[in-house]
């Protein structure tokens, strides 16, 4: 740990940092619990049982276990640290950003719930010039590729209603199983009219992809719909299969949504497989995803989510971006982490899925230790960082827009992205090797993993 995060309350900042308040009283609970644990041991230790020896053994190192953990863990309570953030301060040139949703199965994580992730993904509220999704595909799946095709069609229609109502949750599927908007009807009969018609798109669109995962097969009338379609004339096998790339909607203003407004980038991509060449699983899908993603749109920033989570706060990207563009600490940022939390398993959360003392309670400690390690999905993660960059504190890191924008040559961008997403491209480089183990001594010092109040992810 080199520095951690100053304490601040400065108004020209994105975001700033408070502790909790009354920490005495913990101060003074600390102390008690601590002399108790103290007071104990020595009773123990003073106390030596001899005509039950055992029993006093092992009494007396459950003891000392449970002492240790509970002084491991004061480091995760002593200070819950908090972060607010100024979205509204932001300037309106935002970084552009990649975002990557990784699927590997289509029956053990549906197509149609692949589709919804997306579409909550896509209806960020940010300027779409700058957003560009790549959805991998470890299965190499048609069906998860149709549920993605049908997911863009009805983007078109779904963006434009998120962004005129500003709806909230902006998953669909969460959306349309509460009817709270209806019944409120927000006051106008064009609303009513709107969601009625959007409502309707949405079932087709459900439909089509649970019945194409039905029948395991993707109707011909469909398949004329995408040349896409025609990587699986022949058959593909998930364990050994050539790379495909396919971009779904073109950004950069050139397709554009049933207003007239732009799109976000869509590209659907599975890396190739080969039998005998280990592919690391979500690893190196994120790994090939960082290169394709690099060469087509080349965002500063780049956000990684499964496809079994869903967003439930447009404002997400928002509030991440506030941390990445503070002018006193953004430099210093490595990666922003959004709480993941597991809903409707079981009624009461009886087997404790929502991980509430790790996201609610223990990772607001660790944001007084320059923040808690990296946990997988629902995180936005600064490039240079990805890509081994050390961090140097005299070094002002900017969020800067590398992308490549103007008139795009789509189909020549794909042929190209196929080698970076090909099974030999690492071998013989340091991909999978050095880089992550670059990330992990990295991160411990460059990053200030910072967690935002807003929860972004549930199922
Ligand atoms: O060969 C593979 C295997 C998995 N995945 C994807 O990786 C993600 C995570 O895999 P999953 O089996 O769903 O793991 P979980 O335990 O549900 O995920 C948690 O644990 C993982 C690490 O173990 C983290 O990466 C995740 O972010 C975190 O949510 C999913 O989107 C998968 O589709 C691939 O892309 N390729
Ligand atoms: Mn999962």
């Amino acid at each position: 740990m080199t520095e951690s995060i100053t304490t601040t309350t400065a108004t020209d900042r994105l975001f700033t940092t408070k502790q909790a308040g009354g920490r005495f009283l913990y101060k003074i609970y600390f102390t008690i619990f601590l002399t108790g644990i103290f007071s104990l041991l020595y009773y123990r230790c003073t106390h030596i049982l001899h005509d039950h020896l055992v029993l006093w053994l092992l009494i007396t190192l459950a003891e000392f276990w449970f002492s240790v953990t509970w002084i491991f863990q004061q480091g995760f309570r002593w200070a819950p640290t908090f972060h607010s953030t100024y979205p509204d301060e932001l300037p309106s040139d935002l970084p552009p950003i990649d975002l990557l949703v990784c699927t590997a199965d289509p029956d053990r994580e549906p197509p149609a719930l692949v589709a919804n992730t997306l579409l909550s993904l896509m209806a960020y509220d940010y300027d779409v010039n700058k957003l560009a999704y790549y959805l991998s595909d470890d299965g190499g799946s048609e069906l998860t590729f149709h549920a993605v095709y049908q997911a863009s069609v009805f983007s078109k229609y779904w963006l434009p209603f998120c962004r005129k109502f500003n709806v909230e949750p902006r998953a669909p599927q969460v959306y349309f199983s509460s009817e709270e908007d209806v019944v409120n009807e927000r006051g106008r009969q064009s609303f009513r009219q709107e969601y009625d018609a959007v409502k309707a798109k949405y079932e087709q669109m459900q439909e089509q992809i649970a019945r194409a995962t039905r029948l395991r097969k993707v109707p011909d009338e469909v398949r004329k719909g995408h040349k896409g379609f025609k990587e699986w004339d022949s058959k593909v096998d998930p364990r050994h299969h050539q790379p495909i790339i396919e971009v779904l909607i073109r950004g950069d203003g050139e397709d554009r949504d049933v207003e007239g407004n732009p799109m976000p980038t869509l590209v659907y991509v599975s890396r190739e497989k080969h039998q005998g060449h280990p592919h690391h699983y979500k690893a190196g899908a994120l790994n090939a995803l960082n290169r394709v993603s690099a060469l087509m749109s080349n965002a500063p920033l780049v956000l990684n989510v499964d496809c079994d989570m869903h967003s439930n706060n447009s404002q997400a990207l928002l509030h991440a971006v506030c941390f990445f563009l503070d002018p006193k600490e953004g430099h210093r940022i490595g990666y922003v982490q959004f709480p993941q939390s597991f809903g409707g398993i079981t009624e009461n959360d009886l087997y404790g899925n929502g991980v509430k003392r790790i996201y609610e309670v223990e990772f607001y400690g660790t944001n007084a230790h320059n923040g808690p390690m990296y946990a997988g999905t629902g995180s936005v993660h600064r490039r240079e960082s990805l890509n081994g960059r050390k961090y140097d504190p005299k070094v002002q890191l900017k969020v800067e827009d590398k992308s490549v924008r103007g008139n795009k040559n789509w189909e020549d961008l794909a042929v190209k992205a196929k080698a970076l997403a090909s099974s030999t491209f690492e071998t013989g480089k340091p991909w999978g090797k050095e880089v992550p183990q670059n990330l992990r001594s990295r991160f411990n010092t460059f990053s200030v993993c910072s967690y935002c109040k807003e929860s972004m992810l549930d199922t």
